[in-house]
């Protein structure tokens, strides 16, 4: 099936194409955790989820001053987009309850960043959108629309600063919104409480009312390679209806979640070729691995073969989802970003912060950190600083 386009939506076609020539070009990653680098057309860009996806799972109330915390503290490592909470029925997903407080909160005291960032937020039908709309319309002029000129969304080198710390960002932030649908029918029962088609009717609301009030929306299709209800054989081309569907109704993005962690290799290069040949471009994917079987980074040099350089991660390697017995959290954001650096790609994210905000949220929530990297670096920053302090 081909994915018809509404007139309406904006083109990337005159856009510069983005090419993968980083595998030939290893730099030391180490060498450039700095905001301080030179841009380069390898840039990828990685999407927080930790503060949503990261923390949505968690069955100990987590405060609210420690989830703003966190978004804080990584908005100063030059990210762009930060998934900051989820507008979800609070029976359903408890830890989540309080984003209308932190989506108030953003907007009255903007995190100090050296890039605008744009906010998302998850809602599952009109409800969950009027009541992030109630809040942007409390206040009005403490957001950005979406426009093509003034959005950090495309992956796009000029979105990373070349400023030093201090000349922080003064505009207002971006806000967001994303639907959430499933590839499979068991999933969406589980998640949602309603059919596939059921819920891409409640989406279409969302979607054309948060685009009524300049909001960009992402669309998000779960278990695309493995259903813990229904196995590994989830049928791409169904992925690839699916995100047809949710294009036509205005989605800006389409972010494919291996929310079970059971994608390979192969099975990765079949689903996006199956969405190539449905007519979805590079440009409107996000790939959001799990890393449930220790998959997440194979699975991203697929995509980033093929062509993809959007990718979602959470810092310490957080998150789980609560419809997903099993599921480990989202690939880590410092494994990530070491593992693009070693292939040449530009991230424009500072890993050492990373690393330290990782250590310090998965202290804070009483959770082992999940970051390889992030646990190596520590480690490695450690043995220096004893070493530095045998000889004084
Ligand atoms: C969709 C519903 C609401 C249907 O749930 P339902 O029970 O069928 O809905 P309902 O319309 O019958 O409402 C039930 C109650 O919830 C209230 N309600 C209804 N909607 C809202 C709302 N938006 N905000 C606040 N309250 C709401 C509603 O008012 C009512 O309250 P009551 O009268 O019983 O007191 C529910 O199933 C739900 O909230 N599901 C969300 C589940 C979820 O958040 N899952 C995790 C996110 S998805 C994910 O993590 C995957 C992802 C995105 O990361 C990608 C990947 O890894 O694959």
């Amino acid at each position: 099936m081909q994915c018809l386009r509404p007139l309406a939506r904006r083109s990337c076609i005159n856009r510069r194409p983005r090419h993968l020539r980083a595998f030939a070009s290893a730099v030391d990653p180490a060498a450039s955790h700095s905001h301080q680098h030179q841009a380069t057309s390898n840039y990828v860009k990685i999407v927080e989820v930790g503060p949503r996806d990261g923390l949505q799972n968690e069955k100990k109330t987590i405060p609210l001053t420690t989830k703003i915390e966190l978004i804080e503290r990584l908005a100063r490592t030059g990210l762009t987009d930060i998934e900051a909470g989820s507008f979800v029925a609070p029976k359903w997903v408890p830890q989540m309850a309080d984003s209308n407080e932190i989506l108030e909160y953003i907007l009255k005291y903007p995190p100090t960043s050296l890039n605008p960032i744009a906010y998302s937020f998850l809602a599952p039908n009109a409800r969950g959108l009027d009541n992030a709309l109630s809040i942007l319309r409390a206040n009005p002029k403490s957001y950005q629309a979406f426009s093509e000129q003034s959005s950090p969304y495309e992956p796009d080198e000029s979105n990373i600063s070349n400023e030093s710390a201090s000349d922080s960002n003064t505009a207002p932030p971006f806000v967001e919104m994303s639907v959430f649908a499933a590839a499979t029918e068991s999933f969406s029962q589980k998640n949602l409480n309603c059919s596939v088609d059921k819920s891409l009717e409640r989406f279409k609301d969302v979607i054309v009312g948060a685009k009524a009030m300049g909001l960009r929306v992402k669309a998000y299709i779960s278990v695309v390679l493995g259903c813990p209800f229904e196995g590994y054989d989830v049928d791409p081309r169904r992925v690839a209806e699916i995100a047809c569907d949710l294009m036509e109704m205005g989605a800006d993005e389409i972010d494919l979640g291996d929310t079970t962690g059971m994608g390979t290799a192969p099975r990765t290069g079949e689903l996006l070729r199956a969405m190539q040949a449905a007519g979805i471009r590079n440009e409107d994917l996000t790939m959001h691995f799990h890393d449930t079987y220790g998959q997440a980074l194979v699975n991203t040099a697929v995509s980033l073969e093929h062509g993809i350089r959007r990718f979602d991660a959470s810092v310490g390697g957080l998150g789980g989802c609560p419809y997903s017995p099993g599921a480990t959290g989202n690939v880590s954001t410092e494994d990530l970003v070491y593992f693009m650096e070693s292939l040449g790609m530009e991230t424009g994210l500072d890993l050492n912060a990373l690393s330290d905000i990782g250590d310090w949220i998965t202290k804070e929530i009483g959770k082992p950190n999940s970051s390889s990297v992030g646990k190596a670096l520590l480690g490695k920053r450690l043995a220096e600083d004893m070493k530095h302090a045998s000889k004084l």
